[in-house]
């Protein structure tokens, strides 16, 4: 029995559905922000740079979201367009909302931290009425990223979304990607990341972003096993707990348990490591690998993207993750 059915013949393999937004990442490393002069500019946004990934790697990519209608809106649809993401549900705001903005500051390989920006920001004004169901019918997979629901109108388009999307037979993904900017509260980010979790078939999260979930409406368990047998227990089907440079543990709905390694990486910074793990480790799944295989994947991509001073113009080919792995296997470096 397969854990995941995808559809074939569609025209689309993956949907990534949340913020597109820019990173202004730091070029004087080692330095707090304080003192940091220039930034160099990146398209980001956690399912923006798993969607970036996803295309590197070879699947159909598209993206439903919102931009602003400005110079970071058009650097954005053309960055899309120049990694080959399909920007046909991708909308421009007409009210005047803002590209979000993330700054990071990079002190040290282990020391790096994120500022951003989120106030009247466009990715958060997505309607549910722009969302098209037949863009939707026309994917195999669609990644949700927990940030959409931060905010109306875009956490009713999730849920329109995930409605059509378990209407056409599309597996869903959701990314918990917990940004504490723009929400309320973590009770508030709890229970409706809980919401679309039990409406999803695969579930990537941190250890604290599980805990965030479950701290919601009970005790803080902080027990892989407990989270897991949760969450298939509500239907899905495979888990995955990140843990850093511990590496990730998934969960299947088979009774699968699988303790996935990292790769030596020169670590430059430590963000862009969960969205090029997930990214690889979907591509993985779609292309029928077995669990070990795609965290393998997704942990030889990390270690590409965290020794690189990006997150989505980092993000790797099939090819380059496959020498990484190599490489290693050869050298064990
Ligand atoms: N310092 C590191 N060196 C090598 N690989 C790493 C490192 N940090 C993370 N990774 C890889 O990236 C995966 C996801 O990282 P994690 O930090 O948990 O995600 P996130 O960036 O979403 O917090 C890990 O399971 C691991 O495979
Ligand atoms: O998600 C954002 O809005 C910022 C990202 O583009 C950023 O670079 C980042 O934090 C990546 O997240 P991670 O892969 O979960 O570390």
């Amino acid at each position: 029995m397969s854990l995941l059915s995808f559809e074939p013949n569609r025209p689309l393999d993956l949907i990534g559905l949340g913020r597109l937004c820019v990173d202004l990442n730091a070029n004087e490393i080692h330095r707090p922000m304080e003192e940091t002069l220039s930034f160099t500019k990146y398209l980001g946004g956690s399912p923006a740079n798993i969607a970036v990934a996803s295309a590197r790697l070879g699947l159909r990519t598209g993206f439903i979201g919102k931009v602003s209608n400005d110079q970071f809106g058009r650097f954005i649809m053309k960055y899309l367009e120049d990694t080959g993401i399909n920007t046909e549900n991708v909308h421009v705001d007409r009210t005047g909302a803002v590209t979000g903005l993330a700054f990071t500051e990079i002190k040290s390989p282990t020391e790096c931290s994120i500022l951003m920006y989120r106030d009247n920001v466009a990715d958060l004004k997505l309607e549910p009425s722009e969302v098209s169901e037949d863009y939707i019918a026309s994917a195999k997979a669609m990644l949700v990223s927990g940030t959409a629901l931060a905010k109306s109108p875009s956490r009713e388009a999730v849920f329109v979304a995930l409605e059509y999307a378990k209407k056409h037979n599309v597996v869903t993904l959701f990314d918990i990607d917990y940004r504490p900017w723009t929400w309320q509260s973590k009770t508030e980010t709890g229970v409706y990341c809980r919401l679309v979790a039990e409406k999803c078939d695969v579930i990537v999260g941190g250890r604290d972003e599980f805990d965030l979930m479950e701290t919601a409406v009970g005790p803080l368990r902080q027990d892989d096993r407990w989270t897991a047998d949760h969450w298939l227990g509500k239907g899905a089907s495979i888990i995955v707990v990140k843990r850093g440079g511990d590496g990730s543990t998934a969960y299947t709905k088979d009774g699968g348990e699988y303790k996935g390694s990292t790769f030596p990486a020169n670590v430059v910074k430590t963000f862009g490591a969960g969205d090029s793990f997930a990214g690889a480790f979907i591509y993985g799944i779609m292309n029928g690998w077995d669990i070990p295989r795609c965290q393998e994947f997704g942990a030889a991509s990390a270690s590409i993207v965290v020794s690189s001073h990006s997150c989505s113009d980092a993000m790797p080919t099939a090819e380059q993750i496959q020498a990484r792995i190599d490489r290693f296997r050869a050298e064990g470096i």
